[in-house]
């Protein structure tokens, strides 16, 4: 990697043009330099993120200050405007000088020297003025104070508060800006806990405990997951939390035999092989040969053989499986309004309208799940969502179908989770408000 600033405007211009999402084109640039320098690859992942991250804010500066507003730029100015006023506002380690004349330099070496003036200009007024930013009233305006403030797009935020108080939204919208760490599930099938935690140490990777359940463990100071040695040998999988905790909730028993219908990247598949030790057998499905590749990848490393793929729709019933499985996973495809500050593109491409649609398709797979319970055994549906429509009341369809109970899931929680409705069946994570992202798991039991 010669220049990270060059390297992040060619991702952010992507991502701009919507030719790649932002976990994926910042993942290639990372693969593709593998071997560059530790801190330029550490300045150019930030450099993306924090543009992108901030984007309404950033957004709202540069229109405060430039005659030609962010979306009637050229694509270049844009995405190099945001990115030195990312710098200038955000980066505190940056001289603002410097975030300037490099702009500067980069909007003459991709061709556009008679706007490097425009960009100089923009740049250098943001950061004379940014100790004085006349920023939206939270008094006047809540809505837009909050968006502005935290870069989540108004309508996000009005859906928010149908459910939550101001307090409650201003908690979870901030604390999609906050750092996290990666939160990785130890695979106890390959070496113990102890062992997994000295290798990680050995490459020089800084371990936390989890903040919910003993086989979490955070990991940063760490530059390429492929270059950790406990990562190449399927010792732990990248998973948050709330996934882990799906998958405690699940509650995987050596010998069952498990279906996870919605299984790619295979995290609460691999959680619950791993739980089998070996025994039973894991049926891992996904929709494309794309999904079944990301699941083969990750089985493979992890190297167990109970855990088998296959691609099929969710939603066309298998006659062949009916009624047969001790547990199903229902994992369904969601808004994701949950992981917002994991992965930035979904605030930004996300559309109110698709919210409806999204249940339709999330009700049509969980009847079909349901029909692969076997008498006793358990579906557990999960989400990585904080919409009541997706969560609460497909939750509430499904206990109402005949032949099922919710599962108290108290006795699956850490002590520190205290939610009221775990008696009913089901929990909503709120981030911000709980350690993990937002997610909502629910399980029921087929009675007959
Ligand atoms: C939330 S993700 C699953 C995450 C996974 N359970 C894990 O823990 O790693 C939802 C998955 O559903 C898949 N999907 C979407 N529509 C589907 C369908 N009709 N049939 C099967 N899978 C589908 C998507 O490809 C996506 O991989």
């Amino acid at each position: 990697m010669q220049n990270p600033r060059e390297s992040a405007l060619d991702v952010l211009m992507k991502i701009d043009r919507k030719e790649e999402l932002s976990h994926i084109a910042i993942g290639e640039t990372l693969e593709k330099y593998q071997f560059s320098e530790k801190k330029d690859r550490a300045f150019f992942t930030r450099l993306c993120q924090g543009t992108l991250e901030r984007r309404l804010t950033i957004d709202y500066v540069i229109d405060l200050y430039s005659k030609t507003k962010v979306r009637k730029m050229k694509p270049l100015v844009r995405s190099l405007l945001r990115m030195g006023a990312c710098q200038i506002l955000f980066m505190d380690h940056i001289p603002d000088s410097a975030a300037c004349n490099e702009c500067v330099k980069l909007a003459k070496k991709r061709g556009f020297s008679k706007l490097s003036g425009f960009v100089n200009g923009v740049l250098r007024t943001i950061s004379r003025q940014k100790q004085d930013i006349p920023f939206p009233d939270r008094d006047k305006d809540f809505v837009k104070y909050l968006s502005v403030a935290c870069s989540m797009p108004e309508w996000i935020i009005r859906h928010f508060l149908r459910s939550y108080t101001e307090e409650e939204t201003e908690t979870i919208v901030s604390s999609f800006l906050e750092p996290k760490k990666t939160t990785v599930s130890w695979m106890e099938s390959n070496g113990s806990r102890e062992e997994l935690i000295t290798s990680l140490k050995k490459d020089g990777v800084e371990v936390e405990d989890g903040r919910l359940l003993p086989e979490a463990i955070r990991i940063s100071n760490y530059d390429f997951l492929k270059r950790i040695s406990a990562f190449r040998e399927g010792r732990f999988i990248v998973q948050d939390e709330s996934s882990m905790l799906a998958g405690k909730v699940a509650d995987p028993k050596e010998g069952q035999k498990i279906l996870d219908i919605c299984s790619a990247p295979g995290g609460k598949a691999l959680y619950a092989a791993d739980k089998l030790h070996g025994t039973g057998q894991v049926l891992a499905r996904d929709l494309t040969d794309y999904k079944e590749e990301l699941l083969k990848e990750n089985i493979e490393r992890v190297g167990f053989e109970n855990i088998r793929t296959q691609i099929w729709d969710a939603r066309i019933p298998d006659e062949r499986l009916a009624e047969s499985m001790d547990a199903v996973l229902c994992d369904v495809p969601c808004s994701g309004l949950g992981i917002m500050g994991k992965k930035q593109d979904i605030k930004y491409n996300l559309e109110e309208s698709v919210l409806e649609d999204i249940v339709k398709l999330q009700r049509e797979i969980l009847k079909t799940a349901l029909s692969y319970v076997k008498p006793g055994g358990s579906l557990l549906f999960s989400t990585c969502t904080i919409n009541p429509k997706e969560n609460e009341e497909n939750f509430r369809w499904i206990a109402g179908q005949n032949g099922f109970e919710p599962v108290d899931l108290t006795p699956f929680l850490p002590k520190t989770l205290d939610i009221k409705t775990a008696g009913e069946g089901y929990i909503q994570l709120l981030p911000g408000i709980h350690p993990c992202d937002g997610f909502f798991i629910g399980k029921l039991r087929r009675t007959k």
